[in-house]
């Protein structure tokens, strides 16, 4: 039986996560539920799988919270904020890092610092402080197992000792699919036009809003490249990104000897949530058998860089290195955030994430108080380059 913390219970991760586990009640055994600010969807789940801890991020709605379940005669003890989330991280087997953003670095931090076995789902943590995120992996021990599709993808068609760089496994390139999200046929002038809702109803896969607005950007594609580069040390020209509409292969890895190893299934969390929780075993999902005679067709384009320009600035964030990728993750949550609110429009998010790349200056990333201001100072400057876009907008 093996102890679970999982971060971000309440959203599209944490959901398929929590069916996973049910399925295994032999298996697996829950430590922390956490959220931020969802109390009765943590409170339904406190109450179903009565966890030891659950954690939220005020202490308003941890009070509101812990006197529900009082009332229920639920023995779960609540808590709030970053060092409650840091402490359930550290204090279980397994951790699934299913928080959205940068507010998940410090509980995945933790978790990799008391050498646990990370599932990770939370990749602007990796993009923000990737080199020192590895570092701490290393050093404490900790086993680090990719939830993302693409990366659970690569992670199974790549030798089971993976590690210092592709070509002593005789690997010459990483094929990153993308759906090509919900405009994938759309031109410029269009983009200008579309509304959040739409931007969220991504053609294959539901997930959180700020996931699914990325996707449709591209930034989720150019997240995931930084993310491929450090999890299984690659350079930035050793992935290509191959846009792939059915979302049915879900990442691939090309061999000198020209074989390409490729990973299939049907669109399901469950199936790499399954895969790394029960590593290097293999558990029932829940997920419906691939039937390859309704899939057909399997298609596959290169991106456009012209109408989704965030595939190329991230990629150019990689290749600049140090505190590059967490301005450029910084900016793109508060441009994310200002599309969703109504603010700026869907091409305006490019546009703000890389005239704050141009105003802050790279520096090394060694130290995590470095990679802290710089998000900071990245989100302060984005807000800035989103109140002059208003100004520009109204004709000022
Ligand atoms: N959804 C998917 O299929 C996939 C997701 N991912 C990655 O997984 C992560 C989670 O995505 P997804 O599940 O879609 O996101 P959701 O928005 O569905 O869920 C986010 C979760 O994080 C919690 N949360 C939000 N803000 C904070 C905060 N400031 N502090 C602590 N907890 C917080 C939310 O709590 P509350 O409900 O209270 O707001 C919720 O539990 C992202 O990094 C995403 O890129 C990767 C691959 C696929
Ligand atoms: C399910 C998953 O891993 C998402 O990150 C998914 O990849 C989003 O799809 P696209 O970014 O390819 O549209
Ligand atoms: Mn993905």
């Amino acid at each position: 039986m093996q102890t679970v913390t999982l971060l971000g219970a309440t959203g599209s991760i944490g959901t398929s996560a929590l069916d996973v586990i049910e399925r295994h009640p032999d298996r697996y055994h829950l430590h922390a539920l956490t959220a931020h600010s969802s109390v009765e969807k943590l409170l339904a789940l406190c109450l179903k799988h009565q966890p030891e801890h659950a954690v939220l991020g005020g202490e308003d709605s941890a009070h509101r919270l812990s006197s529900a379940l009082k009332d229920h005669d639920i023995k779960t003890r609540v808590s709030w904020g970053e060092q409650a989330l840091c402490e359930v991280a550290g204090n279980a087997e397994v951790v699934v890092a299913g928080i959205v953003g940068a507010a998940g670095l410090m509980p995945t931090l933790a978790a990799v610092r008391a050498g646990r076995r990370i599932l990770l789902a939370n990749k602007e943590a990796l993009v923000m402080s990737g080199a020192l995120f590895m570092r701490e992996v290393a050093q404490s021990g900790a086993v680090l197992l990719p939830l993302d599709s693409e990366h659970n993808a690569i992670f199974q068609c790549l030798p089971r000792e993976h590690r210092g760089g592709l070509e002593r496994h005789g690997i010459t390139r990483l094929l990153l699919t993308a759906s090509g999200g919900p405009f994938r046929d759309h031109g410029r002038e269009t983009l200008a036009q579309v509304t959040p809702e739409q931007a969220c109803a991504h053609p294959n896969w539901s997930m959180g809003r700020k996931i699914s607005v990325d996707s449709a950007t591209l930034m989720n594609k150019g997240l995931e490249l930084i993310e491929a580069c450090w999890l299984f040390d690659a350079t930035p020209d050793q992935i290509e990104v191959v846009v792939h509409p059915q979302s049915v292969i879900h990442s691939m890895a090309a061999y000198s000897d020209g074989s390409v190893l490729a990973q299939l299934g049907n669109p399901d969390m469950r199936t790499p949530i399954a895969h790394a929780l029960a590593w290097p075993e293999r558990i029932d999902a829940g997920v419906e058998p691939l039937d390859l005679f309704t899939v057909a067709r399997l298609d596959f384009q290169t991106p456009d860089l012209e109408c989704f320009p965030c595939l190329r600035l991230a990629r150019e964030a990689m290749v600049t290195g140090g505190t590059a990728p967490a301005v450029l993750n910084a900016a793109n949550e508060i441009a994310v955030e200002a599309f969703l609110a109504g603010t700026i429009g869907f091409n305006d998010i490019p546009v703000v994430v890389e005239t704050v790349m141009g105003r802050i200056e790279r520096c090394s990333a060694d130290e995590l108080d470095v990679i802290l201001a710089h998000d900071r100072q990245a989100r302060s400057e984005a807000q800035n380059v989103i109140n002059e876009l208003a100004v520009t907008a109204a004709g000022g």
